[in-house]
């Protein structure tokens, strides 16, 4: 399952976390929402899980991720992982998505949510994609798959980047900040498991 660019504008990444010494190829589609192409003329429906990007100073980026959370909420993909992420967190004295509208929004898609800068350091997106890749293998595991199986279907994690941000290596973080990444992960691994056995 590898994330192929559709239009020549999308962008393709490639990256391996580790989780309890596996690791985990990701593959990352960064689609372009550009005028020749509509959210609809991608292919989301064999992601495992979901950044949807909109600027919290932008209106109409908010009113279409609202779509894309509705798109994947109503496919194949109903119960992938998703984040929600505001970003310009850093233009706030001209914010125009209130922050209240965008966790209602994230609520009601069963989605995490949250607003970062892109232009002011990468640690705190890095952190929640983790948590993301974790959230995406917990809810492979708990589709029933076979041990061996699992492991394959660690290597084949992929997601779609809404637009926005352009990220760099999830391996750049420095080793504090990887620690605690590390405890967030866990946190977010076990609230996902036990989200979805209940
Ligand atoms: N101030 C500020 N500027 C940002 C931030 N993130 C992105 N930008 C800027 O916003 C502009 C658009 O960023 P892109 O990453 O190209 O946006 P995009 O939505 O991915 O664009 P497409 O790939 O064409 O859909 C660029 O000039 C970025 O430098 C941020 O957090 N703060």
């Amino acid at each position: 399952m590898l994330c192929k660019p559709k239009v020549a504008t999308d962008i393709s990444y490639q990256t391996t976390v580790k989780h309890e010494d596996t690791p985990i190829k990701v593959d990352i589609l960064d689609t372009s929402h550009q005028d020749e192409c509509q959210p609809s003329c991608h292919d989301v429906y064999d992601a495992d899980a979901f950044v949807v990007v909109y600027s919290i100073t932008d209106t109409t980026t908010f009113k279409v991720a609202q779509d894309e959370l509705g798109r994947i909420r109503s496919g194949t993909t109903a119960n992938a992982p998703i984040l929600l992420l505001g970003n310009k967190l850093d233009f706030e004295h001209v914010r125009k998505v209130p922050v209240e509208e965008a966790q209602s929004a994230a609520e009601a898609a069963s989605c995490l949510h949250v607003e970062v800068s892109a232009a002011e350091g990468h640690t705190p997106i890095i952190e929640k994609l983790h948590g993301l890749f974790l959230d995406a293998i917990a809810s492979l595991c708990h589709r029933g798959r076979s041990v061996k199986r699992r492991k394959s279907l660690f290597e084949n994690v992929s997601k779609k980047l809404g637009s926005v941000f352009r990220m760099r290596s999830l391996e750049d973080s420095s080793s504090a900040a990887a620690e605690v990444n590390k405890q967030k992960m866990m946190q977010v691994f076990h609230q996902s498991a036990n989200r979805r056995s209940v």
